[in-house]
C-alpha cells in the first residue's frame, strides 16, 4: 500500500531526532511513562491498516477523550448542545481560567477543560450510568470491549487537579454547571485516564473520516454534525496551537498532555502518533513533527 512506506520513512526519519521536550508532569502517574516511546498508526475507510513502533502498547489518550464525549453528547442533544459552550478558538492554554470570568462561566469551545467540563456536566444529566454507558459508546464505536479507563491514571490527576476544581466551580457560580462540582469532575478525570494504543485510537476515530458512520454502516453522528465535529477540531484541537497545527498539518486534530495525536482526512483516513515529549504547549513534540512530515510527504493534507 501507497501510505505504507510513506509512515515507515516518515517514522524513521523523525524517530532519528533528538527528544525534545518533556513529558507531562502535573499527573504524576503520567511521569512514570517512557518518554522515548514512539508509535504510528494509520486506518483507511477502505479497511486496511498499518502501523510502526510502539503502535500496540496502550496509553493514557487524556483531551483526545474530548472529541468522543462531545461526539456522545452532540449525538443526544443536537444543536441545543450551542447553548452552553461556543464554537470559537481560545487562543488560550488547555486549562486556562481568564476567559470565563468575562464570558459569564460560556466556555468557548468544547476542547478546552472549560468546554470538556460543560459536555461531562451534560452527559452526567443524560446518561443513567455515565461512567459505563460512556464506556459502552467508546467500546461501540471501535467494536472493542477491551478498551477501559485507568483508575489509576483517574485517581492520580483527581489528587493534584486544582485547576479543573477551580474551572468547575467557576463556570458552576454562573450557572452552567447543573450538577455537583465533585461528580462532574470524577466523570472528566475517568474519561482522560481511557487508555488505548494507536492502532485503536486510529480506528476509534474512523467513523469521523466516514462522515459520521462507523466501517460497519451505523451511523454515530449525522453528517453535519460529523463536518462540525471536525471543524472544531481543525480551529480548536491543540489549544493556543490550533493555527500551528493548521498550518504545518492541515489535517482536523486532536491532541493530549498523555503525547497522543489523533488526526482526519474526510473520506481517507485516520491517523494515531504516540510519543511523550511534549512541547511548552502541551502538544507531542514528535507526533507534530511526523504528522507535518507525513502530510508533506502524501501530499494528503486537506488544503
Ligand atoms: N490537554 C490535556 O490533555 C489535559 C487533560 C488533563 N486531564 C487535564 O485536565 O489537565
Amino acid at each position: 500500500m501507497y501510505f505504507d512506506e510513506i509512515v515507515k520513512d516518515v517514522f524513521q526519519e523523525i524517530n532519528s531526532l533528538e527528544g525534545r521536550g518533556e513529558v507531562a508532569s502535573y499527573i504524576p502517574e503520567l511521569r512514570k511513562v517512557d518518554p522515548e516511546k514512539f508509535g504510528v498508526y494509520l486506518s483507511t475507510i477502505d479497511n486496511s491498516g498499518f502501523g510502526i513502533g510502539d503502535c500496540y502498547e496502550a496509553f493514557s489518550i487524556q483531551s483526545i477523550a474530548k472529541v468522543l464525549s462531545l461526539s456522545l453528547a452532540y449525538r443526544m442533544l443536537g444543536e441545543k448542545i450551542w447553548e452552553r459552550l461556543g464554537v470559537e478558538p481560545s487562543g488560550t492554554a488547555f486549562n486556562s481560567l481568564v476567559q470565563l470570568e468575562v464570558e459569564n462561566g460560556i466556555p468557548r469551545n468544547p476542547f478546552i477543560n472549560a468546554g470538556a467540563l460543560v459536555i461531562s456536566d451534560i452527559l452526567l444529566t443524560k446518561l443513567d450510568h455515565p461512567k459505563e454507558d460512556f464506556l459502552a459508546f467508546i467500546r461501540s464505536l471501535s467494536n472493542n470491549s477491551k478498551i477501559d479507563y485507568s483508575p489509576r491514571i483517574a485517581t492520580s490527576e483527581k489528587n493534584v487537579g486544582y485547576r479543573n476544581v477551580a474551572l468547575c466551580n467557576l463556570i458552576k457560580s454562573f450557572g452552567n454547571i447543573e450538577n455537583e462540582p465533585a461528580d462532574v469532575l470524577d466523570f472528566y478525570f475517568n474519561l482522560c485516564s481511557l487508555e488505548v494504543n494507536c492502532q485503536e485510537l486510529s480506528n476509534l476515530f474512523l467513523f469521523l473520516a466516514n462522515d459520521g458512520c462507523t466501517l460497519s454502516g451505523r451511523r454515530v453522528l449525522g453528517q453535519s454534525q460529523a463536518k462540525r465535529v471536525k471543524a472544531l477540531m481543525q480551529t480548536c484541537g491543540f489549544y493556543d496551537e490550533s493555527g500551528e497545527f493548521s498550518f504545518k498539518v492541515g489535517l482536523p486534530g486532536k491532541s493530549g498532555v498523555g503525547g497522543g495525536i489523533v488526526a482526519v482526512h474526510p473520506k481517507q483516513y485516520a491517523i494515531a502518533v504516540w510519543s511523550p515529549r511534549l512541547n511548552h504547549k502541551g502538544n507531542s513534540y514528535k507526533g507534530m513533527k511526523f504528522l507535518e512530515e507525513f502530510t508533506t510527504k502524501s501530499q494528503l493534507s486537506i488544503f
